[in-house]
């Protein structure tokens, strides 16, 4: 398990993936976007919104199962993008990379980018936004919902 768990909103997710795109307004024009399924979907949908994009293409990869890591499994292929050039690859975020470099060998001269990064998948990685530690977990909107939380005095053994 994470040591730390850094939460989303969906305020915040819409604000950090337009400041995704903002970085990447400059380096098109764009072919269209691909997204990484699912955690890519809703950044895609952010980024392609702001760059104007109507092309919307997926590659689906399974490497985790909750926060247990496995073997990368390719479950969709991208046909119409080739081999990913003047494509724009987007992903939710890099962790070990894994995702990465199996979705890179597919689509080498794609623009890859990201909204959150962690070290060791900072590297494959062009565009990215924000950087969390390592031990840090992502709590993406889509995996969490609000629940009642007991007063602190409560949960401290005050009362
Ligand atoms: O850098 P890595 O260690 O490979 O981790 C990052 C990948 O893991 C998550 O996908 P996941 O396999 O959970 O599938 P999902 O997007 O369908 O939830 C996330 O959306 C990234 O695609
Ligand atoms: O930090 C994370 N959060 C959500 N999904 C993930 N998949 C790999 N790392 C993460
Ligand atoms: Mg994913």
């Amino acid at each position: 398990m994470a040591q730390r768990y850094y939460t989303v909103s969906w305020d915040q997710l819409h604000r950090d993936g337009k400041a995704l795109a903002w970085r990447l307004v400059g380096a098109g024009p764009w072919k269209g976007v691909i997204a990484i399924t699912r955690g890519g979907l809703i950044p895609a949908a952010i980024v392609a919104r702001e760059l104007d994009c109507r092309i919307i293409e997926t590659v689906s990869v399974v490497t985790y199962d909750e926060e247990v890591k496995g073997d990368p499994r390719i479950v969709k292929t991208a046909a119409a993008a080739g081999d990913g050039e003047g494509w724009l690859l987007l992903d939710d975020l890099v962790d070990t990379g894994t995702t990465a470099r199996v979705v890179r060998a597919m689509l080498p001269k794609a623009h890859f980018a990201t909204v959150y990064a962690k070290p060791a998948g900072k590297p494959l990685v062009d565009t990215f936004v924000t950087e969390v530690s390592q031990d840090t977990w992502i709590l993406f909107p889509w995996d969490t919902e609000q629940q009642f939380v007991p007063p602190i005095a409560r949960s401290a053994g005050g009362k």
